[in-house]
């Protein structure tokens, strides 16, 4: 079976895969200090409790976080056995071409994004991911990476508030009852809420009319249905985007080498 691990700036999500269904996620805080010892502990622990029998034969692996790798590919080899993909790197291929300006390090997670919208939905996307920073990936008619955007994430904007602003408490982004906020949490929402519902449509719109073509705009992250509900923005959402995408971008790799 195979395990794979989607690694972003705050959290870290491994599931596994076997081969037609994912039989389990979990879910841990991105901590690069985080040894190859630790992370099997914590991950055989959760297998027990919840009774997954999975012999793990492989490993795949997209990191935004470079200095996680290490110890990700420590646990691929020293409690699987297995050498794992990491995507990015040269011998792991990508189905898909990725046609950006040379010397562009596209972030992982971007690329893989990518494979997952043109298997599930075809060319000509917009794929939208609320991760720490909320990212556009532009896939071509043939699949292609052709580029993005790169907006501060939602959590990241009230952070930020907070602490540039010494009267700016804490606040968790939730949608406000009104758009004129009458305390400093509605105001601060509303700051976020509704300016992140301009910036997803208005970035959306000036791509399609950028390419001059129709698009469809794909979503994930756990905060795309909070926006979703407030106004129709996306054409899908698919919760476990970049993880199906691991699971091709393996498959992919495994046929080249047969
Ligand atoms: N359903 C949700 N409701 C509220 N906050 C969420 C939800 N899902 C994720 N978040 C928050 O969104 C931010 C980005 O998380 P995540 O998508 O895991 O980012 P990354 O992939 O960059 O690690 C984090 O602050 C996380 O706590
Ligand atoms: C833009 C990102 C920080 C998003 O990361 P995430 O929110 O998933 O943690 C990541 O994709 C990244 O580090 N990209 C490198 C630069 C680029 O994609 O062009
Ligand atoms: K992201």
């Amino acid at each position: 079976m195979l395990l794979a691990i989607d690694c972003g700036n705050t959290n870290t999500v491994f599931s596994i895969w076997d081969g037609s269904e994912f039989i389990a996620t979990w879910r841990t805080a991105t901590e690069w200090q985080r040894t190859a010892d630790q992370y099997y502990v914590w991950l055989s622990t959760l297998m027990k409790l919840q009774k997954i029998e999975a012999e793990i034969t492989d490993v795949i692996v997209s990191s935004t976080v470079p200095r996680v790798v290490f110890n990700l590919r420590v646990l691929a080899d020293r409690y699987f056995n297995t050498r794992p993909y990491v995507v990015g790197k040269p011998d792991c291929q990508l189905p898909v071409d990725v046609r950006v300006d040379e010397g562009t390090a596209v972030g992982p997670d971007r690329l893989v994004n990518t494979v997952a919208g043109y298997d599930i939905y075809g060319g000509d996307l917009i794929i939208v991911d609320f991760g720490t920073a909320t990212t556009f990936d532009v896939a071509d008619a043939d699949g292609a990476y052709v580029g993005g955007v790169i907006a501060p994430g939602v959590n990241l904007s009230l952070e930020a508030l907070h602490n540039a602003a010494a009267a700016l408490p804490h606040v968790d982004i939730s949608k406000p009852q009104s758009v004129v906020g009458t305390n400093t949490v509605a105001c601060m929402q509303s700051g976020v809420f509704w300016g992140y519902i301009g910036l997803v449509r208005e970035i959306c719109a000036r791509i399609k009319a950028e390419r001059d073509r129709e698009m469809r705009v794909i979503a994930t992250g756990g905060l795309a249905p909070l926006f979703q509900q407030a106004e129709a923005l996306f054409d899908a959402y698919q919760d476990d985007l970049t993880m199906h995408g691991l699971t091709v971008i393996h498959k992919y790799n495994k046929d080249l080498a047969e």
